[in-house]
């Protein structure tokens, strides 16, 4: 089902000159077969944010996610998107099948058509090999996409969001999976594409190393409970309404960091 212009219904452009918004949520519900998952959640995200969303498994981030990405419609309410809006995705290393037998070039030119195609141009392998350079990881491009680690996976699709040179950027669980020092550099060349004007939304369970790291986080719980800088968001009060436990959060040079009781308390 469409409107007049041919949009599907609960998605309008938004008008670029008039406004900065990239995308806009209005009062959207989500429901999957029946089942609610998001229930009037309103987002504005405007060009130059960068916001992590977090909450418990299953608050609905993932599905917040594919609403920006347009993957999926909202049941009620609007998603609201600027005109000609590019838009990256970072999927969740979980959802991806590694058996595919395709080369970390091959893997990144596939965004292009979503499909490999072997003719592809001399200018697009160009492009690849610098974005794979950009990522450090020009010297895995002919490896097969299984043999990379963590890290190398996400800067693989980190180069594939980024062949289409998005303006928003969006990322499922960036850091899941990778070790420390790896989880630095992610946020690192993240901060440097903002930087550079990109404007980013993630998805994060790690409050301490990625949250509270971020400009700007969203509380979500079905729908948003807050949205503030890091240290209005990662407070025990809005934790706990957005995790349904009560949690401690001490400050670290600046820094909320929140404890985790059940851990301590194991040890
Ligand atoms: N395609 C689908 N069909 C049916 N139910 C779904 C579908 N996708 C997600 N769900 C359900 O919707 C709820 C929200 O899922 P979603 O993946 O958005 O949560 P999440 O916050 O990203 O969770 P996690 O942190 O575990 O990744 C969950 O209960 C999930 O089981």
């Amino acid at each position: 089902m469409s409107d007049v212009e041919g949009h599907p219904v609960g998605v309008v452009p938004l008008d670029g000159a008039r406004s900065r918004s990239l995308l806009r949520l209005d009062s959207v519900d989500v429901a999957y077969d029946g089942a609610p998952v998001l229930r009037g959640v309103d987002l504005d995200l405007r060009q130059g944010d960068f916001v992590g969303v977090v909450g418990p498994s299953g608050a609905g981030k993932t599905t917040l996610l594919r609403l920006a990405l347009g993957t999926l419609h909202p049941s009620a309410g609007e998603v609201g998107r600027a005109r000609g809006l590019r838009v990256g995705y970072v999927p969740q290393l979980e959802t991806v099948s590694w058996t595919f037998p395709v080369t970390v070039a091959e893997c990144v030119l596939m965004v292009r058509s979503e499909r490999w195609l072997p003719w592809s141009t001399r200018a697009e392998r160009q492009r690849v090999g610098e974005v794979l350079e950009r990522l450090g990881i020009a010297h895995l491009a002919d490896r097969h996409i299984r043999e990379l680690s963590g890290g190398q996976q996400q800067r693989m699709f980190l180069a594939r969001a980024l062949l289409r040179e998005p303006q928003l950027l969006l990322l499922d669980e960036p850091t899941s999976g990778i070790d420390v020092a790896t989880r630095h550099e992610m946020l690192h060349l993240l901060g440097h594409l903002h930087d550079e004007g990109t404007t980013i939304l993630l998805t994060t369970h790690d409050l301490n190393g990625v949250a509270a790291h971020v400009p700007e986080l969203v509380a979500l719980h079905g729908t948003v409970v807050h949205r503030g800088r890091p240290q209005e968001v990662m407070t025990p009060a809005v934790l706990e309404r957005t995790f349904g436990a009560p949690m401690e959060v001490l400050e670290h040079l600046g820094m909320p960091v929140v404890l985790d009781r059940k851990r301590a308390e194991a040890t």
